[in-house]
C-alpha cells in the first residue's frame, strides 16, 4: 500500500479513487460516441439549457456506475451529450450540494469524468441571491470571482490526498474564472441587447441548506460579497485544479435581506420560477458563448 494511502484511508464506498474515476469514464465512452468539449452544469431549475442540443443521448444519474443521484427539485438528474451547432456537449442537469449529505468527492465527481473524457471548457450555472443593493432578481451575474466560506472551515474538495494526474498539490485560484470568458460573455451580452440585466459580481458559497440570517447576509456583504448560494465553488475549484477552462453564470433568484424590516421571506419555489423566467434567454446565451468559444479557440485559461 503507499504511504499516502495509508495515511488517508479512503472509506470503502468512497467514489474517489482514480480508478472509480476512469471506470465511470469508461463506461460512458462505451455507451456513447459524443466527445464532449465543453460541460454545461446546470444550477436550480436551470436543467432546460440541454433543450437547445441536438442528437441528443440521454442518461439517468441513478443508472450511470458511482454518480451520485440529484434529491433536489429542480434538479432533473440526467447527464445529456449532445450538439451544440459543431460543438460536441455534456450537460449535467442538475448538480449535487453538501447540503443533501454527499461529500465534497463526490459533489466534484462529474468534473474529473468531463476532464478523462476530453472536456476543455466548463460552464457552470446556479441561482444566487443577491447581495449587492444594485442587484435585481432576474439579473444575470457573471461569476469574477468566489469566497469559498465552507472551505475556511475545512470543507474542500481537495483536502486529503492530491492526486497528481489531476493537478498540483497547491493550485492557483486568483484566476478561477477566465478572463477571455468573461469577456466574450459581455461582448455577446452587448450584442443581444441584455446589457442592462448582466453583471459582474463575487459569488459566496454557503452550505445551506437554510437561507442566510440577516446579519449574516449583512456579513457577506462587509466581506465584499455580491451574492450568495450553495453550490459551485467545489466544482470550480476541482475544474481549475485539473486546468479546465470556466465560466460561472449566477442568476439572482431573490435579493437577500439585509434588513429587520423586510417582510418578503424566501422560498425554493421562488427560486424556480425565476429560473424558469430566464430560461430563454440563458439558453440564447449559452448556445452562443459555446460557439464562439469553440471558434476562437481562446488558449489561456
Ligand atoms: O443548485 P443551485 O446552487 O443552482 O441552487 C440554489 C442553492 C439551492 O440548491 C437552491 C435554493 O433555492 O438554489
Ligand atoms: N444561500 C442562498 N442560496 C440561494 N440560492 C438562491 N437564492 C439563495 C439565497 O438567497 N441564499
Amino acid at each position: 500500500m503507499d504511504p499516502l494511502t495509508r495515511l488517508y484511508p479512503l472509506p470503502e464506498s468512497s467514489c474517489c479513487s482514480f480508478e472509480n474515476y476512469n471506470l465511470t469514464t469508461e463506461w460512458l465512452l462505451n455507451q456513447t460516441n459524443h466527445r464532449p468539449k465543453v460541460a454545461v452544469i446546470c444550477g436550480s431549475g436551470l436543467g432546460l439549457l440541454a433543450d437547445v442540443a441536438t442528437d441528443k443521448k440521454i442518461f439517468r444519474y441513478q443508472d450511470i456506475p458511482n454518480f451520485p443521484v440529484s434529491t433536489v427539485a429542480g434538479h432533473e438528474g440526467c447527464l445529456v451529450f449532445g450538439m451544440i451547432e459543431d460543438t460536441p456537449c455534456v450537460f449535467m442537469q442538475g448538480h449535487f450540494h453538501l447540503y443533501e449529505g454527499y461529500s465534497l468527492c463526490q459533489v466534484t465527481f462529474p468534473v474529473r469524468i468531463f476532464k478523462l473524457m476530453g472536456v476543455e471548457t466548463v460552464l457552470v450555472t446556479n441561482a444566487s441571491g443577491g447581495i449587492c443593493p444594485d442587484f435585481k432578481v432576474g439579473d444575470i451575474m457573471i461569476m469574477k470571482d468566489h469566497i469559498n466560506l465552507p472551505g475556511f472551515a475545512g470543507q474542500h474538495p481537495l483536502c486529503g490526498p492530491n492526486d497528481e494526474r489531476f493537478g498540483i498539490r497547491f493550485p492557483c485560484m486568483s484566476d478561477a474564472y477566465s478572463k477571455d470568458l468573461r469577456r466574450l460573455t459581455l461582448d455577446i451580452v452587448s450584442e443581444l441587447g441584455c446589457s442592462n440585466y448582466v453583471r459582474e459580481g463575487v459569488y459566496c458559497m454557503v452550505s445551506g441548506p437554510n437561507f442566510e440570517t440577516i446579519a449574516e447576509a449583512r456579513m457577506l456583504r462587509i466581506l465584499g460579497c455580491d451574492s450568495v448560494g450553495m453550490s459551485t465553488v467545489p466544482e470550480v475549484t476541482v475544474a481549475k485544479h485539473c486546468g479546465l477552462r470556466v465560466l460561472g453564470l449566477s442568476l439572482i433568484t431573490n435579493k437577500v435581506s439585509l434588513d429587520y424590516s423586510r417582510e418578503e421571506k424566501v422560498n425554493h419555489e421562488e427560486v424556480l420560477e425565476i429560473s424558469k423566467m430566464r430560461t430563454e434567454v440563458l439558453q440564447k446565451l449559452a448556445t452562443m458563448i459555446i460557439t464562439r468559444c469553440q471558434q476562437q479557440s481562446i488558449n489561456t485559461h
